[in-house]
């Protein structure tokens, strides 16, 4: 049988239905249709303001490729200028070639790209060496814990470096159901409250953060790279396999097989939830090692850092979830790296440069 007509131009054939509505689009129409959803996220969130100097977190994954990209069409109309941050964590056998698609896409896009590195942002540490850290304490699942942690910080110092006002992610609406049932499963209704919405203002001199294919299903995001015949890495980073997130992958597939619209009612329940009067925390003070907004003595990524130099990671992540505050206590001296050949020594005393700015 014939594929259907475009119910948009009446004039192609229909190349795909779009997963939740069933409506039959060509290519072309499909692609207008979905930067057309972005625009609308973008304005009536007002989430990128005219004269915006915006940072793209650029992993060369097909998410970020595809915010890069509609934006680029976007740019003029929404009267911000672009700029590509790339984070290298330092993992070996695949970092090296994600970031080697950012800069196709920068050369092809002309868009101008920073990459700043875990290495020299926190002194020597990169996620090979983490990783080498938490596994010889048996936590070898706490990578993306650190990893998420630290790219943060990292993306906001390449941010502030190109002088950017504000920061997007390309986190679409799978990822951020993900975020939801993982916080779920975790009982961390601070992080359930805080989840919702399309992005942070810029609280505690943070840049504002955004995530404008954040109502976007991650089976549209992969139809449009295709349709645009966009060039991005899609192999999984070598330490995701351990992640608990990709539980709440397998549980959100076989929630979306009975109910397809299961992410973005995730995601729009998140919005609605808040913690009650009785249950919020008291309200965020600053990192005493950087002056990022923190509800402990240190943020979260001074913590992380200050565990690995210690030796400790394993209480630095606990720390997240009502662990011992190790600020003040007298732990030993900053150990050598794990493996003395892989890694240069991480310096003492916390995250070196990156302590100057705020982090979270
Ligand atoms: N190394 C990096 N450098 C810059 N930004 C990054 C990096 N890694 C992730 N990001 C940003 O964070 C977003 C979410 O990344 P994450 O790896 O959690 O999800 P993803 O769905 O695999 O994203 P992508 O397909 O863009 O890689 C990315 O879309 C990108 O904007």
């Amino acid at each position: 049988m014939p594929a259907p007509q475009c119910a948009s131009c009446h004039a192609a054939r229909a190349a795909l239905r779009r997963p939740r509505s069933g409506q039959a689009l060509c290519g072309a129409c499909f692609c207008t249709a979905f930067e057309a959803e972005v625009l609308h996220t973008v304005l009536a969130g007002r989430l990128l303001p005219p004269g915006a100097v915006v940072a793209v977190g650029a992993s060369g994954g097909k998410d970020s490729t595809v915010l890069a990209h509609v934006l680029r069409e976007l740019a003029p109309r929404l009267g911000v200028s672009l700029r590509l941050v790339a984070v290298d964590e330092g993992i070996g056998g695949y970092r090296d070639a994600a970031l080697a698609a950012v800069r196709r896409q920068a050369a092809r896009w002309d868009l101008p790209l920073t990459v700043v590195a875990y290495a020299d942002l926190f002194g020597g540490w990169t996620m090979d060496a983490v990783a080498r850290s938490t596994a010889g304490s048996g936590r070898s699942r706490a990578c993306c814990t650190f990893c998420g942690v630290l790219r943060r910080r990292a993306l906001e110092e390449g941010a502030r470096l190109v002088g950017a006002t504000h920061i997007v992610t390309g986190h679409n609406a799978d990822d951020m159901a993900e975020t939801v049932l993982m916080n779920f499963l975790r009982g961390d209704a601070g992080r359930l409250a805080r989840g919702g919405g399309l992005g942070s203002r810029g609280e505690g001199g943070a840049l504002p953060r955004c995530r404008p294919l954040q109502l976007a299903s991650q089976k549209e995001v992969v139809l449009y790279a295709h349709f645009r015949r966009l060039d991005y890495f899609s192999e999984e980073c070598v330490y995701a396999p351990e992640a608990f997130r990709g539980h709440a992958r397998h549980l959100l597939k076989l929630l979306e097989a009975a109910r397809p619209s299961a992410a973005l009612d995730l995601v729009h329940s998140a919005e609605r939830l808040a913690l009650a009067p009785a249950a919020r925390p008291p309200p965020p003070g600053a990192c005493s090692r950087c002056g990022a907004l923190a509800s402990r003595a240190l943020c979260q990524a001074c913590a992380l850092l200050d565990g690995l130099q210690r030796g400790r990671p394993r209480l630095a992540i606990g720390k997240g979830r009502g662990g011992r505050d190790e600020e003040g206590s007298s732990g030993p001296p900053p150990p050598p790296p794990s493996d003395p050949g892989s890694a240069p020594g991480p310096a003492a005393g916390g995250c070196g440069a990156a302590c100057k700015e705020r982090c979270e």
